[in-house]
């Protein structure tokens, strides 16, 4: 209804889009009929490859467009059509840059709704949190666009008046490939520092949502980059490895799963080409008895269900210290049952749809591999059919919980990526850091007690890249966010961001006279 309600005032902006959207901001409707490949400042139909792929509305199963996966040729063109941007747009002053990305910001906060619903339809989560990832991607280009302004070397002085200077300078094109969870948001991610440093971008968004990101691209040319500055070729591996394999391309970003991240990091290698790697996680979640125990069970649901749990720093592993293990898992369970799940563009609904059909089954094989090797289900892991019938063929399970687990249970050591939380009895600090650093991966962490000592120190010992102290899964752009081991390596947001996206260039300048040694 409220999806309804909404659309006089969107009409004239989403005409201009994509006239289909227009009458079908509501699930079961919505189609594309536009190319999804952006080059040169346009939407354009790839220049070679062609073999199509069917893209899902996960709420309902149904097909809503086919895509073309772009070929070597056009992949090419992609690069050619960056590179001559990036002629115009590396010379550019930080603050002319910084304009056109706070323009960027403008446009994206202008067109919230419609971006969110787009996201939903293709990706399957709620409306409710769609718009919560397009507030954290406009924020990203504002961050961005504040340090453009004053990204700036070193002067160091030398003997005899000679001084010696630093240049940060932008790479060239950079590709970034990014996952289904959170398609719009891991562009902004990987653009805005990009752009902000004077580099230019192919993107590669996952064929599974191909839609969002296309449009990401006409913002950009909406707020003033140069044409050919933020390009979209669509497709699967192969696009990817024509991507990566390019001589042209300077740097990869790379969101997605370890598998894929290795391939990605052997076809850098032969080109001697930085890698940012943000990959997948198992990561632990402590809950120690003092903790403020409402406060922990909300932080338990944060770390675990967003977004059907395709997040890849969830915290997976939650550490329940013996004495409150019962009163948390009685709450816990009970909070899980009450979220609602069903149609995505719903107002009141909370867990949407998983993003495809062997996916759901892949999550619902881990559930009942763990019942098989002794864990117990607490709640949910059941399919779920909604009542709507537009909606019986979606992927849509029930969150589940699973007690009495083991560390060495599949469902505690690999990665589900869906709504499973796994919980943990523990007895002393001691033994819960080593169990909770006894993992390949080390994206994330987090730990709920009202002892700030014990916080401090538990969180210095955790080999993970981001960590929560009371809370979990929040996301300001402020702070840096990356893996340690094999979650990744290489930072997206905060400052540190800017040393992945350029690099250094010294200056020595002699201010007497050569003094030779020949
Ligand atoms: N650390 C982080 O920030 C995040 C990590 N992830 C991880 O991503 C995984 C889920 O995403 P998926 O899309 O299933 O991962 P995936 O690794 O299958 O695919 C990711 C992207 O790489 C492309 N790709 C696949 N093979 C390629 C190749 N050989 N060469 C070049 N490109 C290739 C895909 O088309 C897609 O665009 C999970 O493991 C999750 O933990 C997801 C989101 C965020
Ligand atoms: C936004 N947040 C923190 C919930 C998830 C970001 C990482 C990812 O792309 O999975």
């Amino acid at each position: 209804m409220l999806a309804q309600a909404r659309l006089p005032s969107l009409l004239p902006r989403l005409c201009a889009f994509a006239p289909r959207l227009a009458m079908s901001s509501v699930t079961g409707t919505f189609t594309v009929q536009q190319p999804l490949n952006y080059r040169g400042g346009a939407r354009v139909q790839p220049a070679d490859g062609g073999q199509a792929e069917e893209v899902y509305e996960p709420a309902t199963g149904r097909v809503i467009c086919k895509l073309l996966c772009s070929g070597e040729k056009e992949v090419d063109l992609a690069v050619q059509n960056a590179k001559a941007a990036f002629k115009i747009w590396s010379q550019m002053s930080g603050m002319e840059r910084s304009r056109v990305l706070l323009e960027a910001a403008r446009i994206i906060r202008e067109q919230r709704e419609e971006i969110a619903t787009l996201e939903t339809i293709n990706n399957g989560k709620s409306i409710f949190e769609a718009r919560v990832d397009i507030d954290i991607s406009w924020q990203c280009l504002e961050y961005y666009a504040g340090l453009a302004g004053s990204l700036a070397g070193e002067h160091i002085q030398l003997p005899g008046g000679s001084f010696g200077y630093t240049r940060r300078e932008p790479l060239g094109v950079c590709v970034g490939i990014g996952a289904w969870n959170y398609p719009f948001q891991i562009a902004c991610w990987k653009s805005a520092p990009a752009l902000a440093c004077g580099n230019a971008m192919v993107f590669k968004p996952s064929p599974f949502t191909p839609v969002s990101v296309v449009r990401l691209a006409e913002i950009f040319t909406e707020a003033g980059v140069p044409k050919g500055l933020f390009n979209v070729v669509q497709g699967g591996v192969a696009t990817g490895q024509f991507l990566c394999h390019h001589p042209d391309v300077a740097k990869i970003s790379f969101t997605g799963s370890v598998p894929t991240g290795i391939k990605i990091m052997e076809m850098a290698a032969k080109g001697i080409k930085p890698v940012t790697l943000e990959l997948g996680g198992k990561s632990p979640l402590i809950i120690f008895s003092d903790c403020a125990l409402e406060n922990a069970v909300n932080g338990a649901l944060m770390a675990n269900f967003l977004t059907q749990g395709e997040v890849c720093c969830n915290g997976t592993r939650v550490f329940v210290e013996r004495k409150i293990l019962d009163a948390f898992t009685k709450e816990v369970v009970k909070r899980t049952q009450k979220i609602k799940v069903g149609d995505p563009l719903l107002e009141d609904t909370r867990m949407g749809a998983l993003i495809n059909r062997p996916h759901l089954d892949r999550v619902q094989g881990f559930i009942k591999q763990a019942k098989e090797q002794g864990a117990q289900v607490l709640c949910g892991g059941d399919l779920y059919v909604p009542d709507d019938p537009k909606l019986k063929n979606g992927y849509y399970m029930r969150p589940c919980v699973l007690g009495n687990c083991k560390d060495d249970m599949t469902c505690v050591k690999e990665e589900i990526f869906g709504p499973v939380m796994s919980i943990l009895p523990f007895d002393t600090e001691e033994e819960v850091v080593e169990r909770a650093n006894n993992t390949k991966f080390g994206l994330a962490g987090g730990v709920f007690t009202r002892d700030i000592q014990k916080a401090h120190r538990v969180v210095a010992a955790l080999k993970a890249g981001m960590c929560f102290i009371n809370n979990y899964n929040v996301s300001p752009v402020e702070l840096p966010f990356g893996g340690y081991k094999a979650s990744g390596f290489g930072r997206e947001n905060g400052r540190a961001a800017i040393e992945y996206y350029s690099q250094l260039k010294t200056v020595c300048v002699e201010m007497g006279d050569v003094e030779s040694v020949f």
